[in-house]
């Protein structure tokens, strides 16, 4: 049946107004983006404060395709960067889709309540709401949407297992292409992270230590493998192979440092790679796609930070 694709708009997280791809029917629009080329579609929905059990949560819709309601706005920026992240792997890696399948891209919002945290579950994405005061809605921030459609992408590929240094590599990917989708800043989730300060952020690629988290092997924190020890420091140890991603990107530039990145991730790596096998991959990536310069660039960048 024709799909019915409509432009419509909404006010987001921060009260900016964007573009949004719904569908119309039965005289009503829905948060549903079908213009993508795939079959599959980008999906958000709403959650009502409800936990796992109500996922994926219910329908969003508007009837006039405005989507200007504040209960909206964590929904209108969902939406919106979902398809921005689309975009971006689609057009600069050819990648379709998260899986490169075209699978859907289901997003949810509103999960639980004043939930400080954002995730990707294995098969969607879900955004709590923040409690006001260290988060505002998690969706209001293109980096953390990036960072979290980026864990379904490494699901998808390398696979890197969550805990140790595979999962301080696995965060660190999520944040690097978050830096690509917004690289204005060095920060992961400034958009978001306490609503009533300015000028902070959740992580910083380029002083991760503003945050509590090492910028060298020296500093690397050994955690134990549960909840409590972030999985071993998974967003803790980041801090190294971030900082490493800094220098990379400021040696060699963001245009080659996405491709090598991309290559890495996709193609190299594997669940148990850690800091030393990452360094390779990229080392690997680096002399496949442009040669010994950025190769070099790259193994001075993961020296600078202990990893050789
Ligand atoms: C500690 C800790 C940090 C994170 C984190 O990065 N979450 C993803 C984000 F999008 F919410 F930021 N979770 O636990
Ligand atoms: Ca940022
Ligand atoms: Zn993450």
């Amino acid at each position: 049946n024709k799909v019915k694709e409509a432009a419509g708009s909404g006010t987001g997280v921060l009260g900016d107004s964007k573009s949004l791809n719904t569908h119309f029917e039965n005289n009503t629009y829905y948060l549903v983006d079908s213009t993508k080329q795939m079959d599959g579609r980008i999906y958000t929905l709403d959650n009502r404060n409800g936990g796992f059990n109500s996922l994926p949560g219910y329908d969003i819709t508007d009837s006039d395709n405005r989507f200007t309601e504040t209960s909206q706005r964590a929904a209108v920026d969902a939406h919106h960067y979902a398809g921005k992240v689309f975009d971006y792997y689609y057009n600069k890696f050819g990648r379709v889709s998260y899986d490169g399948n075209g699978s859907d891209i289901i997003s949810t919002v509103h999960f639980d309540t004043n939930y400080n945290n954002a995730a990707w579950i294995g098969n969607q994405m879900i955004y709590g709401d923040g409690d006001g005061k260290v988060f505002a809605p998690l969706s209001g921030a293109i980096d953390i949407v990036a960072h979290e459609l980026t864990h379904a992408v490494t699901d998808s590929s390398a696979n890197l297992v969550y805990e140790f240094q595979p999962g301080a590599l696995n965060e660190s990917f999520s944040d690097v292409f978050g830096f690509f989708l917004d690289p204005n800043d060095w920060m992961i989730g400034e958009d978001v992270y306490t609503p009533g300060r300015e000028g902070d952020a959740l992580r910083s690629l380029s002083n991760p230590n503003l945050y509590d988290q090492p910028d060298h092997m020296n500093e690397y924190r050994t955690l134990p493998n549960t909840e409590e020890g972030d999985y071993g420091g998974v967003h803790i140890n980041s801090g190294i192979p971030n900082k490493a991603a800094y220098y990379t990107i400021n040696a060699i530039g963001r245009a080659k440092s996405e491709k090598i990145y991309y290559r890495a991730l996709t193609i190299y790596l594997t669940p148990n790679s850690d800091f030393a096998s990452a360094r390779q991959a990229l080392i690997q990536s680096a002399t496949d796609l442009y040669g010994s310069t950025e190769a070099n660039a790259i193994s001075s960048a993961w020296s600078n930070v202990g990893v050789n």
